[in-house]
């Protein structure tokens, strides 16, 4: 398999605290990778060496074979945090087009972003004005600026309707299906059954690893959430 990030012992100390024990994992391209666990284990520590913007880190971790924070990789990853990153004087069109100048991809690059996230009709308006998910997908399409490789995307679909959720989940399996590594986070463990492959998080360490079936035929049961609390029990 081509793997687009793989990571050995890797550990992270934040704030004088280990939270990060010793990974080793790896997350393929052409696929949807979750990355799932409860509030505070560690999926935005993790996301944030990925993308090189976190310090204290040890381990390996590269990034299509550099190392994390490579400058090479910079045009090649598409980083959405939980905070919107979007200015909030601009409108959608406005942000776009700016950080299309700031990594130097095509004009035309505003336009398919702004449809891929399907904010035609609020293109024009302000930030500010837009309501919460608005505004989330508004990052979201910076992100996809120039289609990047790698989309590490931390919580995107937190507060979206249904209908839009559905919809950005199969965005996302249409950017894998045409060769990009998608890693997702969430808390949320309905979002599971939506992804390639799963690695589940708690405490700082990966409890599986694995397809959705896998994890629920190994752990003898029929859904993740139940997975993830037997193999919690499990290891208790
Ligand atoms: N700036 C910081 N300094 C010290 N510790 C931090 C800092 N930021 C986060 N932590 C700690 O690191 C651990 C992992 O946090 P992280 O934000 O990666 O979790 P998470 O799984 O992304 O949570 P959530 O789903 O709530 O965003 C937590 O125990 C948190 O308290």
């Amino acid at each position: 398999m081509n793997n687009a990030i793989e990571g050995s012992a890797l550990v992270v100390v934040r704030g004088g605290r280990e939270v990060l024990h010793g990974l080793d994992f790896s997350v393929p391209a052409g696929e949807v990778t979750g990355l799932l666990g409860p509030s505070g284990c560690g999926k935005s520590t993790l996301m944030r060496a990925i993308v090189g913007v976190q310090a204290g880190v040890t381990g390996t971790l590269t990034v299509f074979g550099e190392p994390a924070g490579s400058a090479s990789l910079r045009s090649r990853i598409g980083y959405v945090t939980q905070a919107p990153s979007v200015y909030d004087d601009l409108s959608v069109t406005e942000n776009l087009a700016f950080f299309a100048r700031v990594l130097g991809v095509g004009r035309d690059e505003v336009d398919r972003c702004v449809d891929a996230v399907d904010l035609r009709s609020h293109a024009d308006q302000v930030v500010a004005n837009l309501s919460g998910g608005q505004r989330s997908r508004a990052s979201l399409a910076v992100a996809l600026l120039g289609s990047p490789d790698l989309l590490v995307l931390d919580e995107p679909t937190v507060g979206l309707d249904p209908v839009l959720r559905e919809e950005l989940w199969g965005m996302f399996h249409r950017l894998a299906e045409a060769g990009a590594a998608v890693l997702v986070s969430s808390h949320v463990m309905d979002e599971a059954e939506r992804c390639d492959r799963l690695l589940l998080m708690r405490d700082g360490v990966f409890l599986a690893d694995g397809t959705p079936a896998e994890i629920k035929e190994k752990a003898g049961v029929d859904d993740v959430e139940q997975a993830f609390l037997a193999i919690v029990k499990g290891a208790a």
